[in-house]
């Protein structure tokens, strides 16, 4: 099995949907932030603020490149796919799937205090700024392999679309 990437917008679901899908696959998850998080020693916030978000995404860019490409679900972080040689990579070596959400959707999944916290574009943006950032990003989750929105769906049910898709195309 080649490895499935999930991609999408934050709080589409990519790290809750791929350790649910990984269980269900019986294969390892692989989360880019905490790989990220785990090779540097700092949060993502604490990367963010010491570093700045192009070394993040120069340490995101690797983290992609060393997890493994066979027999493995990897969820990306949001902003993954804005470096296009990041998407062309992914795709050239496993499956990629969107979780596509509408914007009030996400937003409302990340108002908590926990989600924000976790996340330093949503705590030096304003909503306005946040939707900007979701319409520039959208044709690049279109480049997608394969796409399942998930606004009416629990986790489980994202699975089971994933699965269905991914049998049809004779993948899995
Ligand atoms: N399908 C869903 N329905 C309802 N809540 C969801 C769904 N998917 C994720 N969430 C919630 O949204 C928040 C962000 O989810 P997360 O998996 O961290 O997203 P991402 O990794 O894409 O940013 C979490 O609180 C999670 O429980
Ligand atoms: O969209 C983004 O630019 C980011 C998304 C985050 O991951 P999630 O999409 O898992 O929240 C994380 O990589 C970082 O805070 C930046
Ligand atoms: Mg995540």
């Amino acid at each position: 099995m080649n490895t499935i990437y999930l991609v999408g917008f934050m709080g589409c679901g990519k790290t809750s949907v791929g350790r649910e899908l990984s269980k269900r696959l019986e294969v390892p998850p692989y989360d880019v932030d905490s790989t990220v998080e785990k090779d540097r020693g700092q949060t993502i916030r604490e990367i963010f603020k010491n570093e700045g978000e192009e070394a993040f995404r120069n340490y995101e860019s690797l983290a992609i490149r060393q997890l493994p490409v066979q027999h493995a679900v990897v969820m990306t972080g949001g902003g993954a796919v804005v470096r296009e040689e990041n998407i062309t990579y992914m795709k050239n070596n496993g499956i990629v799937i969107y979780l596509k959400t509408s914007f009030p959707v996400l937003w409302s999944r990340l108002m908590t205090e926990e989600e924000r916290n976790k996340r330093p574009i949503l705590l030096t943006s304003t909503r306005e700024e946040v939707q900007k950032l979701f319409n520039d990003r959208s044709s690049h989750y279109e480049k997608s392999d394969i796409e399942v929105i998930t606004d009416q769906l629990t986790t489980e049910e994202v699975c089971d679309q994933i699965l269905e898709k991914l049998s049809r195309l004779n993948i899995q």
